[in-house]
């Protein structure tokens, strides 16, 4: 059964903004910041297991989130390690790991997991947008927003509103939505 109340585990203040506006009055969100420990793998696969991590870490029902930026002439690498390709290697430094092909393309992907709790398996709602990598245009305010393009504008360079109309995380979020507001069987 959906839940009246979301715990959203995330060390990230930029998404934990965006889930806030997305969500609106749907429920009510609880946050609480921990650095979870994230595998290799699939995307579903990563996902889940942070899910489990973090319901087993509060103890109680737990939402998380999984982001990843997919090249698709790396045949979707970085995917869900793009925050350390980020950290490591910048904008600029992403950028340049396309610079021998012409496929510029990319999907950014935002994964939920919701969990009851310990015991209970992770319910998966997942977004993708498709856009193109480019030299960064716009704000650095938040990760890769700068570089990533969606039909002529970076991330970056749409305001919030306008993002949160087109991006991974509000795709995901419609899903998300969709079956907190199912009536309860
Ligand atoms: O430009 C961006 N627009 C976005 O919409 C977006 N969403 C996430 N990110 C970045 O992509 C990596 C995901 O890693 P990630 O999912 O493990 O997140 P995180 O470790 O920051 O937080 P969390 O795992 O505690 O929730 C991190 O570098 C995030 O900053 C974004 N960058
Ligand atoms: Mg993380």
């Amino acid at each position: 059964m959906a839940p009246k109340e979301l715990n959203f585990i995330t060390g990230n203040k930029n998404k934990l903004a965006e889930v806030k506006v997305m969500l609106g009055d749907v429920v009510d969100l609880r946050s609480q910041a921990l650095d979870l420990v994230e595998i290799q793998g699939s995307i579903d696969e990563i996902s889940a297991d942070k899910c489990r991590r973090a319901a087993e870490a509060v103890q109680g029902p737990v939402l998380v989130e999984d982001t990843c930026l997919c090249f698709n002439a790396l045949k979707e690498l970085p995917g869900p390690y793009i925050k350390w390709f980020l950290e490591a290697l910048g904008l600029e430094g992403l950028n340049n790991l396309l610079a021998g092909f012409s496929d510029k393309s990319a999907q950014a992907v935002c994964t939920f997991a919701y969990s009851a709790g310990p015991g209970h398996e992770p319910i998966i709602f997942q977004g993708r947008t498709d856009g193109k990598i480019v030299p960064a245009r716009g704000p650095p305010n938040f990760g890769w927003d700068p570089i990533f393009e969606y039909e002529g504008k970076t991330y970056a360079e749409m305001d919030k509103v306008e993002k949160n109309k087109i991006s991974h995380r509000f795709i995901a979020m419609e899903k998300l939505k969709t079956w907190l507001q199912e009536p309860s069987s």
